[in-house]
């Protein structure tokens, strides 16, 4: 120090001054390098001491672990957080964590909000990313960390879950603890998946609430035999294989828009516990390598749903533009090899199809139901046996239907004798939530002998096989708060939808007979253009072969006077003689030439196109004509016309 004291005494400085400051460096560095010791430390200790899993968003664990985590009060209790109103696991529910907001105060207000329309949205707390949160879990501290996986793209997320333990079993009865709650919380829902067809990958697309088989009004006995048959596949994987026949099994609903099909798959969907893979066979970039990877990627047990068969047909593999689709009398293999490539460059063949369904790489143990309106288009080789095994048809609403729906819709007091015989009759509801649901209509509760009687007057207005389930729905939820009056005036709304149905389907004949006359007007257009183009191309043909011929004959005659100028000169002649011979002989050709031209010609031999390129020949043939300048002076003067100053020069020559 006091060496320092005495370097700086001569500078005039003030040491007390500049020792502290070094001092606070010191200590400074001091504590920066002792943090980072330790915290290389801790890291190395979490390295050999911790077991660590990760859970990437793309799969299910993380949104069982999302799901368990969102009710832990340490996670709650995150002091950094984000607040978000969105969905954010597969269960198709915000989760609701211990620190959420209170609803309860916003109950009045939700009303308010109802009826302005707007939805109710529940605000959760979620813990920030890159926070390292800790959880006390049956003994164990669990770091947990969630992390954005690519942060470049923006989306994609992962968890790091790190514990201090001997093996990995509190890791795994973390993640079953998980699964359990998770599945327990989302039994009252069915999951959507849709086909990615630009990554080949299924994309979780939402949570939808079961539907009550009770709410799908089919014939007496459908529903009850394909639930059955359902139920009776998944269980039967064994005598599947004791039998070697492939364990898949297809259904293939078919019929008019608006019944039900796919109503009731979500339905069996819910009932069953599957999750619903979509394929949409006419979207865009789809082909037979896209669908073989889908179809390999698909689980086990779900159910496969490939909505509107008949379309995807129309587009995809159709024969010829024009085609419907419908199977035609050509073979199968021979339509099956057939790949259309559509403008949005969708490649699919239908051999890639069934190869996708049945294949090898086709995965096992999934439910495949299809859809159609218009079975008769389908080629015989893809709805088979052994590809759609139950086939069954939906036609529009009966007046046993109509009832149906009618008694669906309005709710009515039972007695309690009846409730709970009806209970126990109709087991689809038994796994329904308990959902707390608020009247907000003023729906007047009939007696259910009311209800039966007015069902039944419903179903006895309503037409057989002439309107479709879909579009009694639509009349009931108009009147859904006055089952009397929507009895009374069901007659008049049948006769409505009659006339809009007529004034619909002449708008569509005026339409279809509107674009057939532009078509053909547009057609007859186009052959016209085509013709008067293909007139003028022959005519300029001719023009250019006329003129080409025009030139050869011309040629020929030069080269005819060149040879017998050249034959001329070698004959002994006086000078004098042969400048006259040779201008008759030229004059005299020239004439018949352009004689023979006017002739051939007619009135084109006057265009200026064509003197133009007559004198364009003469100046290209010029020099093969004067090879001697008494030559040329011979040409010049028959060609110009010029009488005797050339010939007398060339007489004067020699
Ligand atoms: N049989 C039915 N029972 C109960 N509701 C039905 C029935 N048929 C149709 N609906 C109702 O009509 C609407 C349309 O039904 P859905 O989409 O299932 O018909 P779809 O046959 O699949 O039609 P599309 O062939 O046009 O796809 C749904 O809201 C559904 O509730």
């Amino acid at each position: 120090m006091d060496a320092l004291k005495n370097i700086l005494s001569p500078l005039g400085m003030n040491t007390g001054a500049i020792q502290d400051t070094l001092k606070l460096v010191v200590i400074g560095g001091t504590v920066e390098t002792a943090r980072r010791a330790s915290v290389s430390a801790w890291n190395g200790f979490v390295d050999s001491f911790f077991l660590t899993a990760h859970f990437s968003q793309e799969d299910y664990p993380y949104d069982w672990l999302m799901h368990w985590l969102a009710k832990q009060p340490a996670w709650g209790r995150s002091r950094e957080f984000e607040i978000t109103t969105r969905s954010v696991g597969r269960n198709g529910m915000t989760q609701t964590t211990t620190g959420d907001l209170e609803e309860d105060e916003q109950e009045e207000e939700d009303e308010d909000a109802l009826m302005q329309g707007r939805g109710k949205r529940k605000v959760a707390f979620m813990p920030s990313l890159d926070t390292t949160h800790t959880i006390y879990y049956r003994g164990h501290w669990l770091r947990i960390t969630r992390t954005k996986r690519y942060p470049d793209y923006g989306h994609g997320a992962a968890l790091k879950i790190s514990v201090v333990a001997r093996n990995n079993d509190i890791l795994k009865k973390l993640v079953l603890e998980a699964k359990r709650e998770y599945e327990k919380d989302a039994e009252h829902r069915v999951h959507i998946f849709m086909a990615d067809t630009t990554y080949g990958c299924w994309r979780w697309n939402g949570a939808r609430q079961k539907r009550p088989m009770s709410s799908i009004v089919l014939q007496p006995g459908v529903k009850d035999m394909l639930l059955a048959d359902c139920k009776d596949f998944l269980c039967s994987e064994e005598w599947y294989a004791e039998r070697g026949i492939p364990f898949r099994r297809g259904y293939l609903l078919h019929g008019v828009p608006g019944s039900g099909k796919t109503s009731l798959i979500h339905s069996l969907a819910g009932e069953l516990g599957l999750d619903i893979y979509v394929v949409s066979l006419s979207s865009k970039g789809m082909s037979d390598n896209t669908l073989t990877t889908l179809m390999g990627h698909v689980p086990t047990r779900c159910i496969l749903l490939l909505e509107d068969l008949d379309a995807a047909f129309t587009r995809s593999v159709s024969r010829d533009s024009s085609s419907t689709g419908a199977p035609t009398s050509t073979s199968t293999t021979a339509t099956a090899s057939t790949t259309a490539e559509t403008t949005d460059g969708s490649t699919l063949s239908l051999s890639g199809l069934l190869n996708s369904l049945d294949g090898v790489a086709a995965a096992e143990g999934r439910l495949l139901f299809a859809t159609t309106n218009h079975i008769e288009r389908l080629d015989p080789a893809l709805s088979r046996p052994g590809r759609m095994d139950v086939w069954v048809n939906f036609t529009h609403a009966t007046k046993w239907q109509a009832e149906g729906i009618f008694k669906c819709f309005f709710p009515y007091k039972p007695s309690t004798a009846v409730t709970t015989q009806a209970a126990a009759k109709d087991t689809s509801q038994k796994n329904l939530p308990g959902v707390k649901r608020k009247s907000t209509h003023a729906i007047p509760l009939l007696s259910e002998d009311e209800i039966t009687e007015l069902a039944k007057r419903f179903g006895a207005a309503i037409p057989e096989d002439e309107l479709s389930v879909a579009s009694l729905q639509g009349y009931l939820l108009k009147n859904k708060t006055r089952p009397r009056e929507c009895v009374d005036e069901v007659d008049e709304w049948i006769i409505q939808e009659r006339e809009t149905r007529e004034k619909l389907k002449k708008e569509k004949a005026e339409r279809e007979a509107k674009e057939k006359k532009e078509a053909e007007e547009k057609e007859k257009k186009e052959k016209e253009e085509k013709e008067a183009k293909e007139k003028e191309e022959k005519e300029t043909k001719e023009k250019l072969e006329r003129k080409e011929a025009r030139a050869k004959a011309k040629k020929a005659l030069r080269d005819a006077a060149a040879k017998s100028d050249s034959s001329v000169t070698s004959t002994p002649t006086t000078p004098t003689e042969t400048p006259s011979a040779e201008t008759a002989t030229t004059s005299e050709s020239s004439s018949s030439s352009s004689s023979s031209e006017s002739e051939t010609t007619g009135a084109d031999a006057d265009t200026e196109e064509s003197v133009t390129s007559e004198d364009e020949s003469d100046k290209t043939e010029e020099p093969v004509v004067v090879k001697e300048e008494g030559k040329k002076e011979k040409w010049v003067a028959v060609k110009g016309q010029v009488p005797p100053v050339p010939t007398e020069t060339a007489a004067a020559e020699p």
